[in-house]
């Protein structure tokens, strides 16, 4: 890859100008070494836990005397992977704990089988995938059940909860987690009901938890301290962990996270390996279903949607573009491409949830309405982008009078926090509404829903950096569901447009979903896939040095 047409940065030359003053090169061989450290600080930023580097290259960094696999110097080398030490010491860790986890897997229970004749009673004679995750996962201490959306992860795993507590000569302490409050929040609200479907005693339901808690939480984030109050020397006193949305956690968090276990615990992760990788390095779910094929479980039967929205994200997650495209030519109304023009029909989306709010309804109903429908992009500048079309449609929404746009904050201004504040508990992706306090009349709030339905309110110039949220990113709806769902793809193609961003944008949406695309980007949206670089699959075949 030529360096000169990458966009680094100015941190990534500083990084790579201190580590080279520093090492026993001579000045002749520092250029090259130079621009091999900005390679690395710019593709570790980009989200790869390493990249590949040549034979020469290897035996400048080698020259160096800056990597070491023990810790004490900035840079690793294996084979031919650069790393900073810090991820190389991320993937070596995780592959190393998760095998010692492996290597503790029970011979079946004798009451297995008729445990799981009682949860999974057969209904016919094809393979039960939910059942068999169950399997996997009351033996392995270690297990992941991946599948798209309505495939049943959160059924399964109920089930699996209470066959591993008939089977638990004490009851088992359980964390239910997930990377985000939002996620947190959905699990939360299904495990419910799911578990009030549970064929077995009150009891054994009560030994199950309904409350989810984040990763950041349960781990003990201590901001602004990049470290957890829970690590290897300071377990969680959990028996079992269960994180749902895993491919949204990245390798550091992850590592953390199975650190942080005690050397007993056992851990399930949920998730969709298809969709986008986590925003900060790695690939991990991925790497992990690809490498640990006997702790991996697929769910592939969708018993929430069949029908045109699966057809279409599967023709998508399989990169059979022409066929996804023929999905959209099809009529259906459940999944359409956008044939009027779109910041019209994101207003008259919004319009019910306006009116709504003029008619005096509460915020629960508002916030019900308003998540409804959203409009998805895949950038965050440009033509078509998140700050294009938001400010589009509150022009429009304005000019047809829904909204008075007074300043920065009007009523009825949705936005989402865009940063953590635990004092506050306002986090990353929260949605609030800008509405009349109810108590002081012209006086503005923000309300938001807690993960326990509760509602809380704050004065606007308290909440932390937002911003408005008519249109959000692809990214940031991760681990959201929305009824109906406007995806708008930008003119030309760039590199975040890949097949896992538009899977994941299609999956978000449980009735209806109309994109605005041209035939030739969504094919080469289509042809394009995340690939990152990581050493994690080396790691699990070679086993840990
Ligand atoms: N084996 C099954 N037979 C019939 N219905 C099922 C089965 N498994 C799950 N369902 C139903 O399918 C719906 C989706 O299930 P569930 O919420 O467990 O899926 P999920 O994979 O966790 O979904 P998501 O990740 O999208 O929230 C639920 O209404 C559930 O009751």
């Amino acid at each position: 890859m030529s360096l000169e047409n990458q966009p680094y940065t100015r941190l990534d030359s500083a990084f790579a100008r201190f580590l080279s003053q520093r090492s026993r090169l001579e000045d002749s061989q520092r250029p090259a070494f130079e621009k091999l450290l900005i390679r690395l600080s710019y593709e570790q930023n980009q989200g790869h836990n390493c990249i590949a580097i040549s034979a020469a290259e290897q035996a400048l960094v080698v020259a160096s005397g800056l990597a070491d696999d023990e810790g004490g110097r900035p840079l690793v080398v294996e084979q031919n992977r650069l790393y900073l030490q810090r991820y190389w010491q991320y993937e070596q860790r995780l592959a190393g704990q998760l095998k010692a986890m492996m290597a503790n897997a029970t011979p079946a229970p004798a009451r297995l089988d008729s445990l799981l004749a009682q949860y999974f009673p057969p209904l016919s004679d094809a393979i039960d995938w939910q059942r068999e995750a169950a399997n996997v996962a009351v033996k392995q201490p270690f297990s992941i059940i991946t599948g798209g959306p309505g495939t049943g992860k959160t059924t399964t795993v109920v089930k699996i909860l209470a066959v591993l507590q008939e089977l638990a000569a004490q009851p088992l302490l359980i964390a239910l987690a997930a990377p985000t409050g939002k996620a947190a929040m959905r699990l939360q609200e299904s495990i419910g009901s799911r578990k009030a479907d549970l064929p077995c005693s009150e009891a054994i339901k009560n030994q199950i938890p309904e409350t989810v808690t984040t990763l950041h939480r349960l781990l003990g984030a201590r901001p602004p301290s990049p470290y957890f109050r829970h690590h290897a020397q300071q377990p969680l006193i959990y028996d079992l962990v269960v994180v749902d949305e895993a491919s949204m956690v990245d390798l550091a968090l992850m590592s953390k996270l199975v650190d942080a276990l005690k050397p007993s615990a056992r851990l399930i992760l949920l998730g969709d390996k298809d969709q986008l990788a986590s925003v900060e390095s790695g690939a991990v779910l991925a790497d992990m279903t690809h490498s640990l094929p006997e702790q991996t479980l697929e769910l592939q039967t969708s018993h929430r949607f069949g029908g045109v929205i699966k057809r279409l994200a599967d023709a998508v997650n399989q990169q059979e573009a022409e066929q996804a495209w023929q999905v959209l030519q099809q009529g259906d109304p459940a999944c359409l491409l956008l044939s009027e023009d779109p910041i019209s029909y994101a207003a008259a989306q919004y319009r019910t949830y306006l009116q709504l709010l003029h008619s005096g309804a509460d915020f629960p109903t508002l916030y019900q309405q308003f998540s409804q429908f959203q409009v998805l992009c895949a950038n965050r500048q440009g033509k078509h982008s998140v700050a294009d079309l938001n400010q589009r449609i509150e022009q429009k929404l304005a000019e047809q009078r829904h909204i008075h746009v007074t300043g920065l904050w009007y009523v009825g201004r949705p936005i989402m926090v865009t940063q953590n504040n635990a004092a506050l508990q306002l986090y990353n992706g929260d949605i609030g509404l800008c509405l009349p306090d109810q108590g002081q009349q012209g006086k503005l709030m923000v309300y938001f829903q807690r993960a326990d339905g509760s509602v809380k309110k704050y004065l606007p110039a308290r909440v932390p950096p937002c911003e408005t949220v008519y249109a959000m990113t692809i990214h940031k709806s991760q681990g959201s569901e929305f009824a109906q769902v406007l995806v708008v793809l930008p003119e030309a193609i760039n590199p975040v447009l890949t097949k896992e961003l538009l899977y994941t944008a299609i999956t978000r949406a449980k009735t209806t979903v109309k994109i605005v695309a041209d035939k030739a980007l969504w094919m080469q949206a289509i042809a394009q896939k995340v690939a990152r670089v990581t050493g994690l699959v080396a790691k699990f075949q070679d086993g840990a040095r």
